[in-house]
């Protein structure tokens, strides 16, 4: 056979294929955030619709119609995304099956515009197989070059680690809304192509079955890259064809042989065929660098008051850190410490008192607001991004602060590479001042746990923040890695950061803070220099003694 004898015979197979990965993408971009969205076929159907009554009414070209109706389906994925931004987890995923069927649900009963359960046609075709792939190829360039900017790898942070994403500075509503809009745009372009290639439109083509026929693309292919979804889509599309091929194309082979694929990738690639198929990176290595100087702050707590239910976890506690000073809040467990912390941060409000930050007020601001104002912290359970690698989770520290590089990156020019290069050299010498500089490309999960808390450290030391916080950082540690700890907490006050740490090892407290607040029952209980709060009785008889 040749190649136009192929072309002919497999014409409608390419095509499907071509709007299959451009469906898949639109699952994929949500997904790799950690949104597993059901409306695809709900966005696909606005922009199948929205170009083919362009087409049929306003005999638009093509181009346009398609761009229209992307776009109609980029607005429906910013209002999705608005309307279900408090929603997450399984919750969310049901409110996109809603939007889906809402959608299918109103071009049945929107007659006069749609044609109702008929649908529209004759459509005259306007596109053929090769432009399908050339717009999905293209689709799947900017989806890919996307990955490392600002915009992508605060998405992969949030697929990660939602509340450590917030501690980054990351806007979490805003990163949700732009990638509803790029999933929006994908769907809305593979249905246009989909309507201008098909002749006939109705709803049945967007039922929930067609839906799971996308996101089993999607979970077969992955998340990682880009080659994952192609080459997830060719199988999952293949597989029906080569089993009529084979004459075994019974209906229930075919999909019975699309499940088993899909049980066979959930138990042996987890990471879908993106994992096996995921781009070469080269791994950096540069000489550690100086600290970035920090701008020290001022913190200042007053008479902050908390309460959950009945329990009372803070109880008018006030705190004072000058400008560059390392201050140890230390108390029995339950005494508020943590609260604390999260108080500062942004995750609670307390009930009564103020937090100021270099003289501003930040009580109750969003976390994301206060992380970029200046403030970077750690876990008392570690949260460095397990499925990114080092450098990711380095460079996501200084997320915020990463300059634009979208359009040099989709237009390849070489500002792009210069970024990437500044990003591995940037992300190489901080590893390399926690010792981790050979590990750059490994996983975070795959690192011992002490060496997470080390990187946990350079990610929220990355931006260079005024305060540092540090929860429980020499918890697993020895003794003499809490002493070195307590060194580098020093050579970053030194530096400029004022250093908030709670910590249950007088030791590092002696030797890293000048001054310690002690609280018990969510109180403040004694303040001092750290030898000074040690030898005190009432902390001897309620923790230290205990
Ligand atoms: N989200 C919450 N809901 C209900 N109670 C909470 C919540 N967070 C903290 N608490 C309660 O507030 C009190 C203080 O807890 P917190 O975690 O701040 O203590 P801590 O000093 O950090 O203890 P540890 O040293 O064990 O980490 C505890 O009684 C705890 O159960």
């Amino acid at each position: 056979m040749d190649l136009n004898s192929f072309y002919l015979a497999n014409e409608s197979l390419l095509s499907s294929t071509g709007i299959g990965i451009l469906y898949a993408l639109s699952v994929t971009v949500l997904l790799r955030a950690g949104v597993f969205s059901l409306a695809s076929c709900g966005l696909g159907a606005l922009g199948a619709y929205t170009s083919s009554l362009l087409i049929i009414h306003a005999q638009l070209p093509w181009p346009l119609a398609v761009a229209a109706g992307a776009a109609t389906a980029t607005l429906a994925g910013v209002l999705l995304a608005a309307t279900v931004s408090r929603l997450r987890h399984v919750f969310l995923t049901i409110a996109t099956v809603a939007f889906a069927e809402v959608v299918r649900l109103s071009l049945v009963n929107l007659g006069s515009i749609t044609g109702g359960p008929v649908g529209l046609g004759p459509i005259p075709r306007q596109v053929e197989a090769p432009t399908i792939w050339i717009v999905a190829l293209a689709a799947c360039w900017v989806v890919a070059r996307l990955a490392r900017t600002r915009f992508g790898i605060s998405a992969a942070c949030l697929g990660a680690d939602e509340p450590a994403s917030r501690a980054q500075g990351i806007d979490v509503a805003r990163i949700r809304i732009k990638l509803f809009a790029l999933s929006g745009a994908l769907a809305g372009t593979a249905g246009a192509l989909s309507a201008l290639h098909n002749y006939h439109l109705d709803p049945s083509q967007f039922t929930l079955d067609q839906t799971l026929a996308v996101v089993m693309c999607a979970v077969v292919g992955g998340t990682r890259s880009v080659w994952g979804t192609i080459a997830g889509t060719a199988v999952i599309t293949l597989i029906p064809q080569l089993l009529l091929d084979l004459g075994a194309g019974a209906g229930w082979i075919s999909v019975a042989v699309q499940g088993a694929a899909l049980l066979a990738v959930v138990l042996f690639l987890p990471g879908g065929l993106s994992g096996v198929l995921r781009p070469r990176v080269s791994s950096t290595v540069v000489e550690p660098a100086e600290l970035d100087r920090a701008e020290p702050v001022e913190l200042r707590i007053e008479q902050v008051s908390l309460s959950f239910g009945g329990v009372t976890a803070l109880d008018g506690v006030s705190l004072h850190a000058a400008p560059g000073e390392v201050v140890g809040l230390v108390g029995p467990n339950g005494a508020g410490k943590t609260t604390l912390i999260n108080v500062i941060t942004g995750q609670y409000r307390p009930d009564t008192g103020s937090v100021h930050l270099a003289g501003q007020e930040i009580t109750g601001r969003p976390v994301h607001r206060i992380a970029r104002a200046g403030v970077g912290r750690t876990f008392q359970n570690l949260r460095v991004f397990g499925d990114l690698s080092c450098r990711d989770n380095v460079v996501s520290g200084a997320v915020t602060t990463m300059p634009a590089t979208a359009a040099s990156r989709i237009l390849a020019l070489p500002a792009a590479r210069r970024a990437d290069r500044a990003q591995a050299s940037f992300a190489a010498s901080r590893l390399g001042r926690v010792g981790l500089a050979d590990r750059d490309l490994d996983r975070a999960s795959s690192l011992a746990y002490g060496d997470q808390r080390r990187l946990e450290m350079a990610r929220a030391t990355a931006a260079a923040p005024g305060l540092l916080i540090l929860d429980e950082p020499a918890a697993g540690m020895n003794e003499s890695e809490a002493l070195r700890l307590a060194d580098t907490i020093r050579e970053h006050a030194a530096a400029g950061h004022t250093v908030l740490v709670v910590e249950h090892n007088m030791s590092l407290i002696r030797r890293a803070c000048d001054r310690v607040l002690v609280l018990a029952s969510g109180r403040p209980l004694a303040e001092g220099t750290p030898d000074q709060v040690i030898s005190d009785p009432k902390v001897i008889e309620a923790y230290l003694g205990a």
